[in-house]
């Protein structure tokens, strides 16, 4: 779908091809009402320019929608086809995938939430090197990288759903 089709939608149709984007209704909402869009370029600016705003209670709303790293989004839904897709890297070797299953739980237990991370384009190896330096931030530091991984994630959706 390019801009203009977007453009065109219904409100309701609009927002519903954002929703899996990112689970903050309060985003699709923003970009659905700033329509129409004069190209493709200015409707990521204002995506990236709606995410900006974003804190813990976003980020908590959002992960509820985020598999962990390395395992599998169960389901038809189109937010796990996206963290398929996002995951779809080499499958970790042994050591790696039970290394990012201790990780994880570590990082859960830390901070209190998922560890979330722009999964695509990067190996597990590199996501397990990210975690493992990221689990020695401070919370504040880590809320603030969370967050950027998160308008990553959002935005690289966006971007396959509304073609050139
Ligand atoms: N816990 C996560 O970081 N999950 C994910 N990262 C992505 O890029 N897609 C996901 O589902």
């Amino acid at each position: 779908m390019n801009v203009d089709d977007f453009n065109a939608l219904s409100a309701e149709r609009a927002g519903a091809l954002l929703r899996p984007c990112v689970a903050i209704p309060a985003w699709a909402a923003q970009l659905v009402a700033g329509r129409p869009y004069a190209s493709r370029t200015e409707l990521l600016a204002a995506a990236r320019q709606a995410s900006q705003g974003w804190q813990e209670a976003e980020l908590m709303l959002a992960l509820s929608a985020h598999p962990r790293i390395g395992e599998r989004a169960a389901g038809q839904h189109a937010e796990a086809a996206f963290s398929r897709r996002e995951q779809a890297g080499v499958p970790p070797d042994a050591d790696t995938a039970a290394a990012l299953r201790a990780g994880n739980l570590a990082y859960e237990q830390r901070f209190g939430r998922v560890f979330l991370v722009r999964a695509k384009g990067r190996s597990a190896e590199e996501m397990l090197a990210i975690l493992q330096r990221r689990l020695v931030n401070s919370p504040v530091q880590e809320q603030q990288e969370s967050l950027e991984q998160l308008r990553q994630i959002t935005l690289l959706r966006l971007e396959e759903l509304i073609t050139p």
